[in-house]
């Protein structure tokens, strides 16, 4: 096939690339035609807005922000908002393609986007977050919308933002319009379980993973980079399930006790320390590029995008890697990985039960019904059950690695709806 190639890979990758040599793989595997690898590989949309807000101090700042609409092929587009400092567009359209393939994946009606302002939330007040959020949204009003795009939380934002997303959307529509966003506070129709459903998800694949393995999760250790969201309830619920979690991590820096970590007292600690595990001595401390290379059974980079690289990866020695993060492992790391027979969940199926509450937190809004939290635990890990067989065979089936077995999962099933809905 005559696909453009990806550009050169630089040392530290652009997610953007990383996404796009994946899915020209699985492209190539699937036998997809060049008409439709074109149309799946350009995002459909992408937004940037300027945001000037008045600080605390008095003076105007001006925020960039963006919303890139991958894919709309499978339904209205859906994906998270990250508030960081490195925020990029190069990163939000790699994001936004990311939830194109991973709502695929796990067969909901959902196409992809991603949205990020390039600011650093850890030193604005929460005045200024709001002020910004609200600035965002309306600078969104025409994207955002229950049947066109459906925003939720990503790194730096949380129920607190999607909360004022939400008002500031309702406002100009003169109504109450809770499936606009998912992720918010459980009293203003948030969904039970939305909050732990992520690092829920990264549990149940693991545990899937392992049985294939034959690693005991009562006698296996684990190392988890990231203690946000995701990191932290996947450690919880990880160690709940048997796992001795061996190593935690934030930008602070990451600790280790071989006997394992404390997790309850891990989140206490840090959330009676602004959000923070600095200090936290129930631990030595290491580095965390030490930490991902623990002799550990399982890890879960649980940050950030490009952690696992070429010149970590020989190093690695966990048997398995569950990608709680979007974009955690480069692709030149991958051959390295496959090589060394580690397996990897793979970030579009084992960080997948965010996504899944969410829809669930979107339906019951339109119905104007909540369900209990068994109710969405027991949908969401059956559904992260099935996503995992479904790749796990195709993998098998290809004699691909779980990672291309996943894109060709999602690619075929864009690609063939693409087609009944006879192209644009
Ligand atoms: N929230 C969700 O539902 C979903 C999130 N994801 C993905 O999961 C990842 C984490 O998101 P989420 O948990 O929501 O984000 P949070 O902002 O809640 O947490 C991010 C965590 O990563 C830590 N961190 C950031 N950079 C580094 C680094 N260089 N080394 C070690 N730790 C670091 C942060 O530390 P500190 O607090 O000190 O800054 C924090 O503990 C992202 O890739 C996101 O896209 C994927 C699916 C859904
Ligand atoms: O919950 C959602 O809608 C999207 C979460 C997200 O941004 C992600 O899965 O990366």
């Amino acid at each position: 096939m005559g696909y453009i190639e990806p550009a050169p890979l630089a040392d530290k990758e652009n997610p953007f690339e990383a996404m796009m040599s994946r899915f020209k793989v699985a492209s190539e595997k699937l036998g997809l035609e060049e008409e439709v690898y074109n149309v799946l590989k350009n995002p459909a949309k992408q937004v940037i807005v300027s945001l000037p807000i008045t600080m605390d101090s008095g003076h105007i700042q001006v925020f960039e922000g963006y919303r890139v609409i991958h894919s709309t092929i499978l339904g209205p587009s859906k994906g998270g908002i990250r508030y960081d400092e490195h925020v990029n567009i190069d990163e939000v359209k790699a994001l936004a393609a990311w939830m194109t393939w991973k709502c695929a994946v796990v067969d909901i009606p959902y196409g992809g986007a991603k949205g990020g302002i390039t600011c650093n939330p850890r030193t604005m007040s929460a005045g200024e977050i709001e002020r910004l959020t609200r600035a965002y949204t309306s600078a969104m009003i025409d994207i955002f919308g229950p049947d066109k795009d459906i925003p939720a939380p990503d790194m730096g934002t949380g129920p607190r933002e999607m909360a004022w997303l939400m008002d500031e959307y309702s406002k100009t529509q003169g109504m109450t319009v809770n499936a606009v966003v998912t992720g918010k506070p459980i009293v203003m129709g948030g969904s039970l379980g939305r909050t732990e459903a992520t690092g829920r998800g990264v549990m149940v694949t693991a545990l899937a993973a392992m049985e294939k393995l034959k690693i005991n999760p009562y006698k296996a250790t684990c190392a988890v980079q990231g203690f946000g969201n995701v990191g932290s309830w996947a450690a919880r619920l990880l160690h709940e399930r048997g796992l001795i979690i061996q190593a935690i991590s934030d930008v602070s820096g990451a600790y280790y006790n071989e006997k394992g970590i404390d997790i309850e007292k891990a989140v206490a600690y840090r959330d009676m320390n602004k959000g923070s595990l600095a200090g936290f001595t129930e631990a030595s401390m290491i580095s965390n590029d030490d930490l991902l290379t623990l002799p550990v059974d399982v890890l879960v980079p649980a940050a950030m995008e490009d952690q696992i690289t070429a010149t970590n990866a020989p190093h690695i020695r966990a048997k398995l890697i569950v990608e709680g993060a979007n974009g955690p492992t480069s692709s030149k790391a991958d051959a390295i990985i496959n090589e060394k027979g580690i397996m990897v969940v793979p970030d579009i199926l084992a960080n997948a039960g965010g996504v899944t509450v969410s829809y669930f937190e979107w339906v019951q809004n339109r119905l104007g019904y909540k369900w209990t939290a068994d109710r969405v635990n027991r949908r969401s890990d059956r559904i992260m059950k099935d996503a995992f067989n479904n790749v796990y065979k195709t993998s098998q089936d290809y004699k691909v690695p779980m990672r291309i077995a996943a894109y060709m999962v999602a690619i075929d099933k864009v690609a063939k709806t693409y087609k009944y809905r006879g192209g644009y």
